[in-house]
């Protein structure tokens, strides 16, 4: 006969005790305790996480264990699965019900590689389990077809209650939205701002994104047209900036960051990706070669106090996985495989923690900044 008392009550007593490490909150009281399943010596329950990709699983995982073992007993047979629910704060959305998160990726300058890291992030993200889509947004230089290989590709369109609704190309696991699936690439080049806005308008009101944890808007460099569009056709979750290292990237990144911060805006800023951070020649991984200088995204994340969620070297084998039309992470490996992993966990976590700790964006209502 054991000495100690297993019940459901001492479960959530002793795993009372774990706090999530983001949140700062015990996961009892968080809501992420499930399950609970009693045998004569052993306990199972399920702990759901806030997303699939989130780094602290294992320490989540021991932290319990061991709650288990020091508060009930040492002799019960712990069984935990860990599963995920990706939290949102897109309650009673008329646009996109089903989409949990909108996340904006900008960049202060072009060429930075923002569309890179967007395709990338999505891959992780996707990798750790999560539903994910990509609306590419950059209208006049839409560049997300050809990084999937589907420039080839037309959305179907499908009746759904009497309406005809863009059915997303899906490519690797994602959805994929972009005016270069709709009109020939010259075409949109000359389209005039309010027209391009309404485009992307309807990439929100007259696609099936059907259910999402993330949506990625691959902006256009700069700030415009498109983004006020962006924030004034839905609430978004958050934003976050791609830049390089360089002094005049920093500089414009500074204006991105800025934009989302006005208070009429008033988009959280995620983190920064630092994108082409330094050189690593495949022949020697070890190495790295400050090529535009280092240290950029970390002085930019200590003067607005918004964290560095990776570092992307620059390597080949990235430019030549975008030309292919398979972003580097859908079969890469190595250091750059790696900074994109680690980029979209802190990217996940961030977007926890933001839901958990902040209200809902509101939607732009205005049409001048
Ligand atoms: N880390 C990297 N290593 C090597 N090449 C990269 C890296 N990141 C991006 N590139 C390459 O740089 C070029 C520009 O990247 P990308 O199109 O993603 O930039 P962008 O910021 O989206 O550009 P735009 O100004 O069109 O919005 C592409 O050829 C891409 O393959």
């Amino acid at each position: 006969m054991s000495s100690y008392k297993l019940t459901e009550p001492t479960v959530l007593a002793a795993l009372g005790h774990v706090e999530e490490p983001d949140l700062k909150r015990d996961i009892v009281s968080l809501g992420m305790v499930k399950d609970i399943k009693l045998g004569v010596d052993s306990v199972r329950f399920t702990v759901v996480l806030t997303t699939p990709a989130c780094p602290l699983k294992e320490l989540i995982r021991q932290r319990c264990e061991d709650a288990i073992h020091t508060h009930i007993g040492p002799e019960v047979t712990v069984t935990i699965d860990m599963t995920a629910n990706v939290t949102s704060t897109r309650n009673d959305a008329p646009l996109l019900p089903g989409v949990k998160n909108i996340i904006a990726v900008a960049s202060g300058k072009g060429g930075v590689g923002k569309s890179t890291v967007t395709a990338n992030l999505a891959i992780a993200l996707h990798k750790s389990g999560a539903k994910v889509g990509i609306i590419d947004a950059d209208i006049y230089g839409p560049s997300i077809p050809v990084m999937f290989g589907a420039e080839d590709m037309q959305p179907q369109i499908i009746q759904i209650d009497g309406q005809n609704r863009l059915q997303p190309i899906q490519q690797f696991g994602i959805k994929l939205m972009s005016i270069g699936f709709l009109v020939p690439p010259d075409q949109a080049m000359l389209w005039r701002g309010p027209v391009a806005s309404r485009a992307l308008q309807q990439f929100f009101s007259d696609t099936e994104w059907g259910e999402l944890d993330y949506l990625l808007i691959d902006l256009p460099p700069g700030t415009g047209d498109i983004h006020l569009s962006l924030v004034q056709t839905v609430p978004v979750t958050g934003a976050i900036i791609v830049t390089t290292p360089q002094k005049v990237a920093i500089a414009d990144a500074i204006k991105g960051l800025a934009m989302f911060r006005q208070p009429q805006i008033n988009v959280p800023v995620l983190g920064i990706v630092e994108n082409m951070a330094y050189f690593t020649p495949a022949e020697l991984p070890n190495n790295r070669y400050y090529l535009f200088g280092s240290g950029g995204a970390a002085i930019l994340s200590e003067k607005f106090d918004v964290p560095v969620l990776g570092q992307v070297p620059l390597v080949q084998s990235i430019r030549e996985a975008g030309d292919e039309g398979k972003p580097a992470l859908v079969s890469g490996d190595g250091p750059a495989a790696d900074a994109f992993r680690g980029a979209a966990e802190a990217l996940a976590r961030r977007v926890a923690i933001r839901n958990a700790t902040q209200d809902e964006t509101k939607r732009v209502e205005f049409t001048r900044v």
